[in-house]
């Protein structure tokens, strides 16, 4: 039995923020004990200091929590802390925070591509935490790291991608279109002028992070736990789009394989089904029993009906068909905000908390 651990949320009252909140409020292993925003909303109840937009009210443990402002002080007792911070401000105040010698579970971008931080997404790349070491001895740490997870739309591709490539070998080209439900764009977001009856066929920034961190993500730790080898040989290519839904992003991939002859459908479908990660042989509290649901009913996966199997921590994969023009394709559904935000940040919390790393 592990001994509870104090948390704090950075952000707390964000889209992201509250989704951690909701995650951690009633944890076997984390306890909340320390929340953070901006001076807005620094010193009032978190009651009053969020515009709480989820179906499940505000945990009573938390309504009357006062918030604090984002420094590393106010937090100095939370054995994690994590990050739902605006990525304008996320940079300085979590590399405060790491060099307070704390450990963040960031979401925010701002270090996804620094060299010496993992980009884990739990159900993908877990062995990435093989760099934490070499990172302590980089900002001279001996207890607080630095994780982040990735953007949410290369969390659901890279999920059955990892599968895939653990299995058949590498993949050479993989072209991913996306649909995002406006959760994605945090509150208030995308005005309701421009998202009802409609569909935007453009997100700032966001095709050429899925094209970056899914090498990143795929690639390996390099043999003397010091960086990580990018994967150079898979090109992705992105198109995303902004479409009138709550939560849950869709997303139809056409992949091909290095290694020809590519696998058959059916080939395919298994070894999805069958996947299994290391947050679920570690036994942690947020892993899904199954990381990749195969739907074959042929009008699925849909962002109502699926996006929280698994307590929104599984990528749901349907429509396995072949591609005319590359080998396979299918379309993905994953929660943004559960396993595309605050779910990744907790499940890696709790995959380091089993790995002794904190
Ligand atoms: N929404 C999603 O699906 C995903 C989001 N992300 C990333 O997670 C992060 C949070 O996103 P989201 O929750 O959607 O954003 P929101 O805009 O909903 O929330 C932003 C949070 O940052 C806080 N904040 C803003 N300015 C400051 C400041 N100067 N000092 C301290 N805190 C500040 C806000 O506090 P206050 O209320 O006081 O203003 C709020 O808590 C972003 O980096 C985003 O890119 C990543 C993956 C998916
Ligand atoms: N841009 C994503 C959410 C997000 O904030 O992504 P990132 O953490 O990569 O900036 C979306 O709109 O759905």
């Amino acid at each position: 039995m592990v001994a509870t651990k104090k948390v704090g949320i950075l952000g707390a009252t964000g889209t992201v923020g509250q989704r951690f909140i909701l995650l951690l409020a009633d944890h076997p292993i984390f306890t909340i004990h320390a929340l953070g925003a901006s001076s807005r909303s620094a010193g009032k109840s978190y009651k009053d200091a969020t515009k709480w937009k989820q179906s499940k009210p505000i945990p009573e443990n938390v309504e009357n929590m006062i918030v604090n402002e984002c420094k590393s002080a106010s937090f100095a007792e939370c054995d994690v802390v994590f990050s739902g911070l605006d990525a304008d401000v996320a940079g300085d105040i979590e590399m405060e925070f790491l060099k307070a010698n704390l450990v963040v579970f960031s979401n925010a971008k701002n270090y996804r591509r620094e060299p010496t931080v993992p980009l884990i997404v739990p159900t993908a790349n877990s062995s990435h935490f093989d760099l934490i070491p070499h990172q302590r001895k980089i900002y001279g740490q001996d207890k607080g790291f630095l994780i982040t997870n990735a953007n949410c739309s290369t969390t659901g591709l890279v999920v059955p991608l990892k599968a895939l490539q653990d299995a058949f070998g590498p993949l050479s080209h993989i072209i991913v279109h996306t649909q995002q439900a406006i959760s994605g764009a945090g509150y208030p977001g995308v005005p309701s002028l421009d998202i009802l009856d409609n569909v935007v066929p453009y997100i700032s920034g966001e095709e050429e992070k899925i094209e970056w961190e899914t090498g990143k993500i795929l690639g390996a730790v390099n043999s003397d736990a010091t960086g990580f080898d990018h994967l150079e040989n898979t090109v992705v290519s992105a198109t995303c789009t902004r479409v009138p839904v709550i939560d849950g992003h869709l997303e139809s991939a056409s992949i091909k394989f290095a290694n020809q002859p590519a696998p058959s459908v059916e080939e395919i479908e298994k070894v999805l089904a069958a996947y299994t990660t290391e947050p679920q042989q570690l036994g942690c509290h947020s892993a899904p029993e199954r990381a990749i649901i195969v739907n074959s009913l042929p009008d699925r996966p849909q962002p109502r009906l699926d996006r929280d199997l698994e307590k929104g921590q599984a990528v749901t994969v349907g429509r396995v068909r072949k591609c005319p023009v590359f080998d396979i394709k299918f379309t993905l559904l994953i929660h943004n905000t559960v396993l595309g935000a605050a779910g990744s940040s907790v499940l890696n919390a709790e995959i380091a908390v089993a790995k002794g790393l904190i």
